[in-house]
């Protein structure tokens, strides 16, 4: 084996250009767009390979039913909210949660962020009118400004290298608080300390936390080695939308002669942009990560099959993640077709379910909400087929936050329509808040308890 330092060298991916590409900004005429990226073309990468490679033999462990994958983070990061307190309140209660399904489930937890990346936001509508004006609709700080103004949504390509500086702080934090002893397991009480009180779910775990730390002692006196329990893996991901942003960021590692796109470990394709016929397949298509497809009711057996072909002709394990969005109401009656005759044709999919994106509605007020009800009943329906099947209900994928914000209803703590104004912080939709998403945590790790 050769002794040198790989390095990732760059060589642009570029067979999606001419396609039809959903969702793309509309970028003013400028030489902007060409400055922007030609600086992200000389920008060392966010995350390397070996990385990459390493995540996508994990997923493969998903895949074969040995480890379940908890991803989760904001709908869209915003540039103002890359500070230490937001991005550590995000790390804790994906460890929080991580620690319920791995100590309830005695299955490996793998750990990915929708973070450091989420920059880049597909839209029902290109527009918004707002009291008789119409201006564009907000896309994500990589692309324009939430504020309602001509010149916030008016797309900017300096934006772009914005999007990489902010991924690049919030990855270097990450990676300080992973491997720093931020997350050591020892951590599992104090990740919880200003929170036990005030909530139900922070008490439940408060009480597992107990139940580790007896565990962690006997490990101790057995003479395990505390400092394996000292960092943890974790990885980031977000959706692959704006294909200046990724093309500009692609490398080819000169150890495999390989593309990767390294502006995240794992990429995925929205819902809007998995047109088979369309840029973002042709792109996810030529690199080497591991990546995902969003898939929503209206998907047939037939396109899950030709993604399959198109994406993962080598069928390969952890390549490929179908995470799920059917809604609370369709996922028992649309999924199990599409997991048969996936797994009729021999290939080994990471399955995921996203119980949020097709339960959202709007509350009296106009807020955008989901009921924590839906995004529980979504998730049990998923876990009912794969049993019914067989298969491995593999993972849940959700927009959440470790602050208290009220945006969903429901929950032990009770959030009601009329809450939802008091702290309404999404940029674009609803997230569980810390409680929320550990009822969502404990429920999870009873149902792969009971498996
Ligand atoms: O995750 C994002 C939203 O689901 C997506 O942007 C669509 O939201 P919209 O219907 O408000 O445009
Ligand atoms: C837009 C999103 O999801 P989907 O593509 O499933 O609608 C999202 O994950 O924020
Ligand atoms: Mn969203």
């Amino acid at each position: 084996m050769s002794t040198a330092t790989p390095t990732l060298c760059e060589r642009p991916v570029d067979t999606w250009r001419g396609m039809p590409a959903a969702q793309q900004p509309q970028w003013p005429e400028s030489r902007a767009l060409s400055a922007a990226t030609g600086d992200l073309r000389r920008s060392p990468p966010l995350v390397i390979a070996s990385e990459c490679d390493l995540l996508r033999q994990r997923l493969a462990a998903v895949a074969r039913g040995e480890a379940f994958l908890l991803q989760g983070g904001d709908c869209a990061e915003t540039f103002d909210t890359v500070t230490t307190a937001t991005i550590r309140t995000k790390l804790t209660i994906l460890l929080q949660m991580a620690v319920v399904l791995t100590y309830a489930a005695s299955m490996p937890v793998v750990k990915v962020g929708r973070i450091a990346g989420q920059y880049a936001k597909p839209r029902s509508k290109p527009t918004e009118t707002r009291s008789g004006i119409t201006l564009p609709a907000y896309r994500g700080d990589g692309v324009n400004g939430l504020p309602f103004t001509a010149l916030a949504r008016t797309p900017d390509p300096r934006r772009l290298v914005r999007m990489y500086q902010a991924s690049a702080i919030t990855l270097n934090l990450l990676r300080a608080l992973t491997t720093g002893g931020y997350a050591d397991l020892h951590k599992v009480h104090a990740w919880n300390q200003d929170f036990v009180a005030a909530s139900p779910a922070g008490k439940r775990y408060e009480t597992l936390a107990g139940e580790i730390d007896r565990a962690l002692a006997f490990m101790n006196a057995c003479g395990v080695d505390p400092r394996e329990l000292h960092r943890v893996e974790f990885f980031t991901s977000h959706e692959g939308l704006v294909l200046d942003y990724e093309a500009a960021l692609t490398r080819v590692d000169s150890w495999t002669g390989l593309p990767y796109a390294t502006s995240g470990h794992l990429l995925w394709i929205g819902e809007r942009t998995r047109d088979l016929d369309g840029a973002h397949v042709e792109y996810f298509s030529r690199i080497r990560n591991p990546i995902a497809v969003k898939l929503g009711p209206t998907v047939t057996a037939d396109t899950a099959l030709a993604l399959i072909d198109k994406l993962d002709p080598a069928r390969e394990p952890g390549r490929l993640t179908f995470i799920i969005r059917m809604g609370a109401d369709l996922v028992r009656e649309k999924l199990p077709d599409l997991v048969r005759r996936v797994t009729d044709s021999g290939a080994l999919i990471t399955w995921v379910c996203d119980p949020m994106h097709a339960n959202t509605f709007a509350a009296p007020s106009g807020h955008k909400t989901r009921r924590l009800g839906a995004v529980l009943d979504e998730v049990r329906g998923f876990f009912e087929v794969h049993r019914a099947l067989g298969t491995h209900p593999g993972g849940i994928h959700v927009e959440l936050t470790g602050d208290d914000v009220t945006e969903c209803v429901g929950g032990s703590t009770e959030i009601a329509f009329d809450d939802l104004g008091s702290r309404y912080e999404s940029a674009c939709d609803p997230r569980l808040n810390r409680s929320q998403s550990l009822d969502l945590a404990f429920l999870v790790a009873e149902m792969l308890r009971e498996r």
